[in-house]
């Protein structure tokens, strides 16, 4: 009941958010429009680094009623704006809310990482799986959505999320996080009906999912394809770009009159970027085992570039996160279509000051590379 008056009262006040950004530079970069330094945010802005987030994830009890909860979502969607001068900022929620809302039961096990009580296993069970309505079983994040931006306030844009195809189904055969993906793979080879079956699902509950984010305020959109990269180059595009590719091409990409860019990240996908630059999204996010200047060399004007720090580096001295920061950007060369980010999520037992320093090395150091 309390949830419903929150969506009327939050779709009524969104009309206030401003549309204008008073920094819209993240936007811009992804639209390689000139900027005066380069952007920068970080995946896992929110998270167990910042004491702040611990205080209201126990406030919340555990991690998907911090999720389920707007008000919560929002305070900390906003926490590591308070701290850092990050040039967009990212829903808090999780990749693992669309297989929640087709009934796995998801649920999470300290230390463990992420689990589902019901995983999937054979054709039928793919079969009777529903599409979830985004509105309804997955109300909860577009009401995050909403309040979110109502309360930023037009300073920064707002990123909404999704996982891959690919990357959720990993999650939703294995039953959780898994090192060798031996079930998945099981039923790639020996059962490819089934799998591509569930991907296909997915792939349409995603594009439902995140047309609904950009509907609800998401100003730009990230598909996560965290395990892309297991795949040989064949399957990789058989079993995950093609999905993704499909999703691209159901999103909304102009909305209220402004373009809305969609990015997309493999992990480990370093050497198939031509390949995905062919899906038409707007930018490829990079991990750190690729040089960012090979990348730009190879992809050229086609999409922007968001990477790619490796995220240890934020262990390091402020010196020497200062000179890796001018080794990318330097690497990445003059001209928009960097968005600066940790090539994967932010480590949980990094010093916050640290990543202060790297946030403020970017934006000092960078200036010099959208000059003239
Ligand atoms: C694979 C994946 C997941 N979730 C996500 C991915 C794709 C990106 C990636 O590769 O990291 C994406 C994600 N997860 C979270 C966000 C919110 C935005 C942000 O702060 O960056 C985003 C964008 C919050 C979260 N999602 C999670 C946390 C930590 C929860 C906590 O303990 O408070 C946060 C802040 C939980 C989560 N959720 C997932 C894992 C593996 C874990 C870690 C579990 C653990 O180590 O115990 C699945």
């Amino acid at each position: 009941m309390n949830d419903v008056i929150a969506s009327h009262k939050d779709r009524d006040t969104l009309m206030e958010a401003p549309m204008q950004l008073k920094n819209d530079r993240y936007l811009r970069a992804l639209m390689r429009q000139p900027v005066d330094c380069t952007p920068v945010w970080m995946m896992r802005q929110a998270g167990r680094y910042l004491p702040e987030y611990k205080a209201t994830r126990a406030q919340a009890g555990d991690f998907m009623s911090l999720c389920k909860n707007a008000e919560l979502a929002c305070e900390v969607t906003l926490q590591p704006l308070r701290r850092f001068k990050l040039d967009a900022a990212i829903l808090f929620s999780d990749i693992l809310t669309i297989p929640d809302a087709m009934g796995l039961g998801l649920y999470f096990e300290a230390g463990e990482g992420p689990k589902f009580e019901s995983p999937l296993s054979s054709y039928a069970q793919i079969d009777a799986l529903a599409i979830p309505d985004p509105e309804d079983e997955l109300g909860y994040v577009m009401n995050a959505v909403r309040t979110i931006r109502k309360n930023l306030n037009g300073e920064v844009p707002l990123i909404g999320f999704s996982g891959s195809p690919w990357t959720l189904a990993t999650y939703m055969i294995e039953g959780g996080s898994s090192k060798a993906f031996t079930k998945i793979k099981k039923m790639a080879f020996a059962d490819p009906r089934s799998l591509h079956l569930l991907l296909d699902k997915l792939a349409d509950s995603v594009i439902l999912y995140l047309n609904a984010q950009i509907k609800a305020g998401a100003q730009s959109v990230m598909v996560f394809d965290t395990w892309g990269g297991v795949l040989s180059p064949r399957d990789y595009k058989l079993f995950s770009l093609q999905y993704m590719h499909k999703i691209v091409d159901g999103l909304i990409r102009e909305h209220d009159g402004q373009r809305v860019p969609v990015t997309l990240f493999t992990k480990n996908g370093g050497m198939w970027l031509e390949s995905i630059a062919e899906t038409g999204c707007d930018a490829i996010g990079l991990d750190w085992t690729i040089d960012i200047a090979d990348a730009r060399r190879r992809v050229g004007d086609k999409v922007a570039l968001q990477g790619n720090m490796d995220p240890s580096m934020l262990y390091a001295q402020p010196e020497r996160i200062e000179q890796e920061v001018e080794l990318i950007l330097d690497g990445y060369g003059k001209g928009s279509g960097h968005v600066f980010n940790l090539g994967h999520g932010i480590h949980l037992d990094v010093p916050p000051e640290n990543a202060g320093v790297f946030v403020d090395a970017v934006h000092k150091l960078s200036v010099k590379y959208h000059q003239d």
